[in-house]
Protein backbone atom coordinates (compact mmCIF):
# COMPACT_ATOMS: atom_id res chain seq x y z
CA UNK A 1 0.00 0.00 0.00
CA UNK A 2 1.42 3.21 -0.77
CA UNK A 3 2.06 5.65 1.83
CA UNK A 4 0.63 9.24 0.97
CA UNK A 5 -2.77 9.13 0.98
CA UNK A 6 -4.92 10.53 -1.68
CA UNK A 7 -7.17 13.49 -0.65
CA UNK A 8 -10.26 13.55 -2.39
CA UNK A 9 -12.68 16.55 -1.94
CA UNK A 10 -16.65 15.44 -1.97
CA UNK A 11 -19.05 18.57 -1.78
CA UNK A 12 -22.83 18.21 -1.18
CA UNK A 13 -21.34 15.44 0.86
CA UNK A 14 -24.55 15.06 3.10
CA UNK A 15 -26.61 15.00 -0.06
CA UNK A 16 -28.20 12.08 -1.85
CA UNK A 17 -24.83 11.07 -4.39
CA UNK A 18 -23.04 11.60 -1.37
CA UNK A 19 -24.43 9.30 0.36
CA UNK A 20 -23.55 6.65 -2.20
CA UNK A 21 -19.97 8.15 -3.24
CA UNK A 22 -17.99 8.68 -0.71
CA UNK A 23 -18.71 4.83 0.39
CA UNK A 24 -17.81 3.89 -2.88
CA UNK A 25 -14.31 6.15 -2.39
CA UNK A 26 -13.64 4.40 0.37
CA UNK A 27 -14.06 1.17 0.10
CA UNK A 28 -11.01 1.50 -2.76
CA UNK A 29 -13.41 1.58 -5.96
CA UNK A 30 -11.97 4.96 -7.00
CA UNK A 31 -7.97 4.82 -6.15
CA UNK A 32 -7.74 1.29 -6.06
CA UNK A 33 -7.70 -1.56 -3.33
CA UNK A 34 -3.80 -0.09 -2.46
CA UNK A 35 -4.00 3.15 -2.12
CA UNK A 36 -5.10 4.99 1.20
CA UNK A 37 -7.71 8.30 0.99
CA UNK A 38 -8.36 10.87 2.64
CA UNK A 39 -11.89 12.49 2.47
CA UNK A 40 -12.46 15.92 2.48
CA UNK A 41 -15.96 16.56 2.72
CA UNK A 42 -17.46 19.98 2.00
CA UNK A 43 -21.30 20.81 3.16
CA UNK A 44 -23.44 24.31 3.80
CA UNK A 45 -23.61 24.96 7.41
CA UNK A 46 -26.74 23.56 7.51
CA UNK A 47 -26.40 20.24 6.73
CA UNK A 48 -23.08 19.82 8.78
CA UNK A 49 -24.76 17.88 11.31
CA UNK A 50 -26.20 14.85 8.88
CA UNK A 51 -22.52 14.93 7.46
CA UNK A 52 -21.80 14.30 11.30
CA UNK A 53 -24.06 11.12 10.67
CA UNK A 54 -22.39 10.29 7.30
CA UNK A 55 -18.97 10.71 9.04
CA UNK A 56 -20.33 8.13 12.07
CA UNK A 57 -21.46 5.53 9.16
CA UNK A 58 -17.94 6.06 7.36
CA UNK A 59 -16.21 5.16 10.60
CA UNK A 60 -18.54 2.05 11.49
CA UNK A 61 -17.71 0.86 8.12
CA UNK A 62 -13.76 0.63 9.62
CA UNK A 63 -12.57 0.76 5.98
CA UNK A 64 -9.06 -0.23 5.59
CA UNK A 65 -8.10 2.58 3.58
CA UNK A 66 -9.65 5.06 4.90
CA UNK A 67 -7.05 7.36 6.71
CA UNK A 68 -8.72 10.18 8.02
CA UNK A 69 -11.57 12.62 6.80
CA UNK A 70 -12.16 16.30 6.95
CA UNK A 71 -15.12 18.43 7.24
CA UNK A 72 -16.60 22.05 6.88
CA UNK A 73 -18.47 24.85 5.24
CA UNK A 74 -15.06 26.61 4.60
CA UNK A 75 -13.76 25.79 0.93
CA UNK A 76 -10.81 26.96 1.79
CA UNK A 77 -9.79 24.99 4.43
CA UNK A 78 -11.48 21.59 3.45
CA UNK A 79 -10.05 21.44 0.07
CA UNK A 80 -6.16 22.55 1.26
CA UNK A 81 -4.19 20.27 -0.47
CA UNK A 82 -6.53 17.97 -2.28
CA UNK A 83 -5.94 16.28 -5.16
CA UNK A 84 -8.93 15.45 -6.40
CA UNK A 85 -12.11 17.45 -6.42
CA UNK A 86 -15.36 16.23 -6.78
CA UNK A 87 -18.03 18.47 -6.99
CA UNK A 88 -21.14 17.50 -6.47
CA UNK A 89 -23.15 19.80 -4.36
CA UNK A 90 -25.57 22.09 -5.84
CA UNK A 91 -28.94 22.21 -5.73
CA UNK A 92 -30.76 19.54 -7.60
CA UNK A 93 -33.45 19.49 -10.21
CA UNK A 94 -36.96 18.83 -9.07
CA UNK A 95 -39.92 18.13 -11.24
CA UNK A 96 -40.31 20.23 -14.09
CA UNK A 97 -37.53 22.14 -13.91
CA UNK A 98 -34.78 22.63 -16.52
CA UNK A 99 -31.39 22.89 -16.18
CA UNK A 100 -31.16 26.11 -17.46
CA UNK A 101 -33.72 27.54 -14.24
CA UNK A 102 -30.07 26.18 -12.09
CA UNK A 103 -27.86 28.05 -13.49
CA UNK A 104 -28.15 31.36 -11.29
CA UNK A 105 -28.95 29.41 -8.23
CA UNK A 106 -25.49 27.14 -8.63
CA UNK A 107 -23.36 29.81 -10.89
CA UNK A 108 -22.60 31.35 -7.39
CA UNK A 109 -21.23 28.11 -5.33
CA UNK A 110 -19.16 27.58 -8.26
CA UNK A 111 -17.47 30.97 -8.59
CA UNK A 112 -16.73 30.30 -4.85
CA UNK A 113 -15.30 27.00 -5.08
CA UNK A 114 -13.19 27.53 -7.79
CA UNK A 115 -11.83 30.55 -6.56
CA UNK A 116 -10.99 28.09 -3.10
CA UNK A 117 -9.40 25.00 -5.31
CA UNK A 118 -7.28 27.87 -7.03
CA UNK A 119 -6.02 29.53 -3.54
CA UNK A 120 -5.49 26.08 -1.34
CA UNK A 121 -6.02 22.83 -3.70
CA UNK A 122 -2.62 20.85 -4.36
CA UNK A 123 -0.75 20.86 -8.03
CA UNK A 124 -1.77 17.85 -8.85
CA UNK A 125 -5.56 19.06 -8.41
CA UNK A 126 -8.25 17.24 -10.73
CA UNK A 127 -11.32 18.42 -10.94
CA UNK A 128 -14.36 16.62 -11.88
CA UNK A 129 -18.12 18.60 -11.49
CA UNK A 130 -21.16 16.41 -10.95
CA UNK A 131 -23.36 19.29 -9.58
CA UNK A 132 -25.96 20.72 -12.49
CA UNK A 133 -26.00 22.31 -15.06
CA UNK A 134 -22.74 20.36 -14.84
CA UNK A 135 -20.99 21.86 -17.88
CA UNK A 136 -21.39 24.97 -17.54
CA UNK A 137 -20.59 25.09 -13.70
CA UNK A 138 -17.49 23.65 -14.61
CA UNK A 139 -17.11 26.57 -17.28
CA UNK A 140 -17.32 28.78 -14.07
CA UNK A 141 -15.21 26.73 -11.91
CA UNK A 142 -12.35 27.09 -13.92
CA UNK A 143 -12.40 30.41 -14.89
CA UNK A 144 -12.22 31.71 -11.42
CA UNK A 145 -9.22 29.30 -10.94
CA UNK A 146 -6.95 31.20 -13.64
CA UNK A 147 -3.79 29.39 -11.68
CA UNK A 148 -5.04 25.55 -12.48
CA UNK A 149 -4.75 24.47 -15.80
CA UNK A 150 -8.21 24.53 -18.01
CA UNK A 151 -7.60 20.67 -18.53
CA UNK A 152 -7.97 19.64 -15.04
CA UNK A 153 -11.52 20.47 -15.02
CA UNK A 154 -14.06 18.43 -16.91
CA UNK A 155 -17.70 17.90 -16.11
CA UNK A 156 -19.69 14.22 -15.78
CA UNK A 157 -21.17 12.83 -19.06
CA UNK A 158 -20.17 9.12 -18.10
CA UNK A 159 -23.88 8.85 -16.69
CA UNK A 160 -25.05 9.26 -20.25
CA UNK A 161 -22.12 6.96 -21.36
CA UNK A 162 -23.28 4.23 -18.90
CA UNK A 163 -27.14 4.77 -19.98
CA UNK A 164 -26.30 4.32 -23.43
CA UNK A 165 -23.65 1.02 -22.66
CA UNK A 166 -26.69 -0.44 -21.03
CA UNK A 167 -29.65 0.41 -23.66
CA UNK A 168 -27.62 -0.50 -26.57
CA UNK A 169 -26.54 -3.81 -24.55
CA UNK A 170 -31.01 -4.52 -24.07
CA UNK A 171 -31.38 -3.81 -27.83
CA UNK A 172 -28.86 -6.25 -28.93
CA UNK A 173 -28.75 -8.79 -26.45
CA UNK A 174 -24.97 -7.86 -26.12
CA UNK A 175 -23.07 -7.44 -22.45
CA UNK A 176 -22.09 -4.07 -21.91
CA UNK A 177 -18.24 -5.57 -22.12
CA UNK A 178 -18.83 -6.18 -25.63
CA UNK A 179 -19.79 -2.64 -26.46
CA UNK A 180 -16.58 0.21 -27.23
CA UNK A 181 -16.17 3.50 -28.84
CA UNK A 182 -19.76 4.81 -27.06
CA UNK A 183 -20.05 8.79 -27.20
CA UNK A 184 -22.00 11.65 -25.69
CA UNK A 185 -21.42 15.01 -27.35
CA UNK A 186 -22.64 18.25 -26.54
CA UNK A 187 -24.30 19.04 -22.60
CA UNK A 188 -25.03 16.95 -19.73
CA UNK A 189 -28.86 17.99 -20.52
CA UNK A 190 -32.16 16.31 -23.45
CA UNK A 191 -29.74 18.04 -26.03
CA UNK A 192 -26.95 15.49 -25.46
CA UNK A 193 -25.77 13.57 -28.40
CA UNK A 194 -25.27 9.49 -27.86
CA UNK A 195 -23.52 8.38 -30.97
CA UNK A 196 -24.35 5.06 -31.48
CA UNK A 197 -22.57 5.46 -35.39
CA UNK A 198 -18.86 5.85 -34.23
CA UNK A 199 -20.09 2.78 -31.48
CA UNK A 200 -19.24 -1.14 -31.61
CA UNK A 201 -21.00 -4.15 -30.54
CA UNK A 202 -18.29 -7.21 -30.42
CA UNK A 203 -16.20 -5.14 -32.70
CA UNK A 204 -19.37 -4.40 -35.28
CA UNK A 205 -20.25 -1.18 -36.31
CA UNK A 206 -23.17 -0.48 -33.51
CA UNK A 207 -25.56 1.24 -36.02
CA UNK A 208 -25.33 -1.52 -38.51
CA UNK A 209 -25.88 -3.86 -35.71
CA UNK A 210 -29.11 -2.26 -34.62
CA UNK A 211 -29.78 -1.60 -38.28
CA UNK A 212 -33.05 -0.07 -36.84
CA UNK A 213 -32.73 3.71 -37.46
CA UNK A 214 -36.02 4.56 -36.80
CA UNK A 215 -34.91 2.69 -32.82
CA UNK A 216 -31.60 4.90 -32.97
CA UNK A 217 -34.09 8.53 -33.76
CA UNK A 218 -37.03 7.87 -31.74
CA UNK A 219 -36.12 5.28 -28.87
CA UNK A 220 -32.68 5.10 -27.89
CA UNK A 221 -31.45 8.71 -28.16
CA UNK A 222 -34.69 10.06 -26.93
CA UNK A 223 -34.60 7.40 -23.59
CA UNK A 224 -30.69 8.48 -22.85
CA UNK A 225 -30.93 12.11 -23.40
CA UNK A 226 -34.51 12.38 -20.99
CA UNK A 227 -33.13 9.11 -18.50
CA UNK A 228 -32.45 12.01 -16.07
CA UNK A 229 -35.87 13.29 -16.15
CA UNK A 230 -37.42 10.02 -16.33
CA UNK A 231 -36.21 9.07 -13.34
CA UNK A 232 -37.18 12.01 -11.22
CA UNK A 233 -40.51 11.04 -12.05
CA UNK A 234 -40.39 7.53 -11.41
CA UNK A 235 -38.17 8.39 -7.86
CA UNK A 236 -39.08 12.04 -7.09
CA UNK A 237 -35.83 12.85 -6.52
CA UNK A 238 -32.89 13.06 -9.18
CA UNK A 239 -30.38 9.27 -9.80
CA UNK A 240 -28.06 9.25 -7.21
CA UNK A 241 -26.76 5.91 -6.91
CA UNK A 242 -26.22 5.71 -10.70
CA UNK A 243 -24.51 9.13 -10.65
CA UNK A 244 -21.99 7.96 -7.76
CA UNK A 245 -21.12 5.15 -9.76
CA UNK A 246 -20.17 7.03 -13.10
CA UNK A 247 -18.38 9.66 -10.75
CA UNK A 248 -16.33 7.20 -10.02
CA UNK A 249 -16.02 5.56 -13.38
CA UNK A 250 -14.96 8.91 -14.96
CA UNK A 251 -12.35 9.99 -11.75
CA UNK A 252 -10.76 6.61 -11.84
CA UNK A 253 -10.55 6.56 -16.10
CA UNK A 254 -9.12 10.01 -15.75
CA UNK A 255 -6.68 8.66 -13.07
CA UNK A 256 -5.69 5.44 -14.13
CA UNK A 257 -6.33 5.39 -18.03
CA UNK A 258 -9.37 4.14 -20.68
CA UNK A 259 -9.22 0.76 -21.57
CA UNK A 260 -7.39 -0.08 -24.41
CA UNK A 261 -8.98 0.20 -27.98
CA UNK A 262 -11.55 2.28 -25.94
CA UNK A 263 -12.84 5.30 -25.36
CA UNK A 264 -14.75 7.46 -22.56
CA UNK A 265 -17.22 10.50 -22.74
CA UNK A 266 -15.80 13.36 -20.80
CA UNK A 267 -16.84 17.17 -21.00
CA UNK A 268 -13.57 19.11 -21.09
CA UNK A 269 -12.77 22.11 -22.62
CA UNK A 270 -12.90 22.21 -25.93
CA UNK A 271 -10.20 23.44 -28.36
CA UNK A 272 -12.15 23.68 -31.57
CA UNK A 273 -12.23 20.00 -32.35
CA UNK A 274 -15.14 19.22 -34.39
CA UNK A 275 -16.05 22.67 -34.58
CA UNK A 276 -17.32 22.72 -31.11
CA UNK A 277 -16.52 26.61 -30.68
CA UNK A 278 -13.07 27.03 -28.20
CA UNK A 279 -13.09 27.24 -24.19
CA UNK A 280 -16.92 25.41 -24.55
CA UNK A 281 -17.06 22.77 -21.89
CA UNK A 282 -18.34 19.66 -24.02
CA UNK A 283 -18.91 16.15 -23.83
CA UNK A 284 -16.38 14.53 -26.01
CA UNK A 285 -14.74 11.03 -26.78
CA UNK A 286 -11.39 10.85 -24.81
CA UNK A 287 -8.73 8.78 -24.10
CA UNK A 288 -6.81 9.28 -21.17
CA UNK A 289 -3.79 8.10 -19.69
CA UNK A 290 -2.34 9.06 -15.94
CA UNK A 291 -4.64 11.98 -15.28
CA UNK A 292 -4.36 13.85 -18.96
CA UNK A 293 -7.43 13.07 -21.51
CA UNK A 294 -7.15 13.73 -25.01
CA UNK A 295 -10.05 14.25 -27.57
CA UNK A 296 -9.77 11.54 -29.99
CA UNK A 297 -9.60 12.87 -33.06
CA UNK A 298 -10.31 11.90 -37.14
CA UNK A 299 -13.95 10.61 -36.49
CA UNK A 300 -16.23 11.22 -39.52
CA UNK A 301 -19.58 13.27 -38.72
CA UNK A 302 -22.30 12.98 -40.81
CA UNK A 303 -25.18 15.53 -41.31
CA UNK A 304 -27.67 13.66 -38.80
CA UNK A 305 -24.96 13.99 -35.86
CA UNK A 306 -23.79 17.41 -37.56
CA UNK A 307 -26.87 18.55 -36.76
CA UNK A 308 -27.52 17.21 -33.72
CA UNK A 309 -23.67 17.89 -32.18
CA UNK A 310 -24.33 21.94 -33.23
CA UNK A 311 -27.92 21.78 -31.06
CA UNK A 312 -26.41 20.82 -28.31
CA UNK A 313 -23.40 22.93 -28.08
CA UNK A 314 -25.80 25.86 -29.02
CA UNK A 315 -27.06 25.20 -25.76
CA UNK A 316 -23.72 25.22 -23.87
CA UNK A 317 -22.75 28.45 -25.92
CA UNK A 318 -25.99 29.86 -24.31
CA UNK A 319 -25.47 28.88 -20.85
CA UNK A 320 -22.27 30.57 -21.27
CA UNK A 321 -23.49 33.42 -22.34
CA UNK A 322 -26.19 33.89 -19.71
CA UNK A 323 -23.80 33.27 -17.36
CA UNK A 324 -21.20 35.94 -18.79
CA UNK A 325 -24.08 38.27 -18.47
CA UNK A 326 -24.53 37.32 -14.66
CA UNK A 327 -21.03 38.26 -14.33
CA UNK A 328 -19.84 34.79 -13.18
CA UNK A 329 -17.40 34.03 -15.61
N1 LIG B 1 -23.93 15.08 -14.03
C1 LIG B 1 -24.75 14.09 -13.72
O1 LIG B 1 -24.78 13.06 -14.39
C2 LIG B 1 -25.67 14.19 -12.54
C3 LIG B 1 -26.49 13.11 -12.19
C4 LIG B 1 -27.33 13.20 -11.09
C5 LIG B 1 -27.37 14.37 -10.34
N2 LIG B 1 -26.59 15.41 -10.71
C6 LIG B 1 -26.56 16.65 -9.95
O2 LIG B 1 -25.76 16.47 -8.77
C7 LIG B 1 -26.11 17.43 -7.81
C8 LIG B 1 -26.30 16.79 -6.45
O3 LIG B 1 -27.39 15.89 -6.47
P1 LIG B 1 -27.94 15.21 -5.15
O4 LIG B 1 -29.03 14.32 -5.56
O5 LIG B 1 -26.81 14.67 -4.33
O6 LIG B 1 -28.57 16.48 -4.43
P2 LIG B 1 -28.91 16.66 -2.87
O7 LIG B 1 -29.81 17.85 -2.76
O8 LIG B 1 -29.34 15.38 -2.25
O9 LIG B 1 -27.51 17.03 -2.27
C9 LIG B 1 -26.86 18.20 -2.61
C10 LIG B 1 -26.04 18.60 -1.42
O10 LIG B 1 -25.27 19.72 -1.79
C11 LIG B 1 -25.20 20.54 -0.66
N3 LIG B 1 -24.77 21.87 -1.06
C12 LIG B 1 -25.52 22.89 -1.54
N4 LIG B 1 -24.76 23.98 -1.73
C13 LIG B 1 -23.51 23.64 -1.37
C14 LIG B 1 -22.29 24.34 -1.31
N5 LIG B 1 -22.21 25.63 -1.66
N6 LIG B 1 -21.19 23.68 -0.87
C15 LIG B 1 -21.25 22.41 -0.49
N7 LIG B 1 -22.39 21.68 -0.50
C16 LIG B 1 -23.50 22.30 -0.94
C17 LIG B 1 -26.58 20.48 -0.05
O11 LIG B 1 -26.57 20.88 1.32
C18 LIG B 1 -26.92 19.02 -0.22
O12 LIG B 1 -26.55 18.24 0.91
C19 LIG B 1 -27.36 18.11 -8.36
O13 LIG B 1 -26.97 19.30 -9.00
C20 LIG B 1 -27.87 17.12 -9.38
O14 LIG B 1 -28.67 17.74 -10.36
C21 LIG B 1 -25.74 15.35 -11.78
O1 LIG C 1 -31.42 15.19 -15.02
C1 LIG C 1 -31.15 15.59 -13.89
O2 LIG C 1 -31.45 16.71 -13.49
C2 LIG C 1 -30.41 14.69 -12.96
C3 LIG C 1 -29.18 14.19 -13.54
O3 LIG C 1 -28.47 15.14 -14.24
C4 LIG C 1 -29.37 12.95 -14.34
O4 LIG C 1 -28.97 12.92 -15.51
O5 LIG C 1 -29.89 11.96 -13.79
Amino acid sequence: MSATPVKVAVTGAAGQIGYSLLFRIAAGDLLGKDTPVQLHLLEIEPALKTLEGVVMELDDCAFPLLSGIVTGADATKVFDGVNLALLVGARPRGPGMERGDLLEANGAIFTAQGKALNEVAADDVRIGVTGNPANTNALIAMTNAPDIPDERFSALTRLDHNRALSQLSAKTGSPVTDITKMTIWGNHSATQYPDVFHAEVGGRNAAEVVGDQAWIEDDFIPTVAKRGAAIIDARGSSSAASAASATVDAARDWLTGSPEGDWVSMAVKSDGSYDVPEGLISSFPVTTKDGSWEIVQGLEIDDFSRGKIDASVKELADERDTVSGLGLI
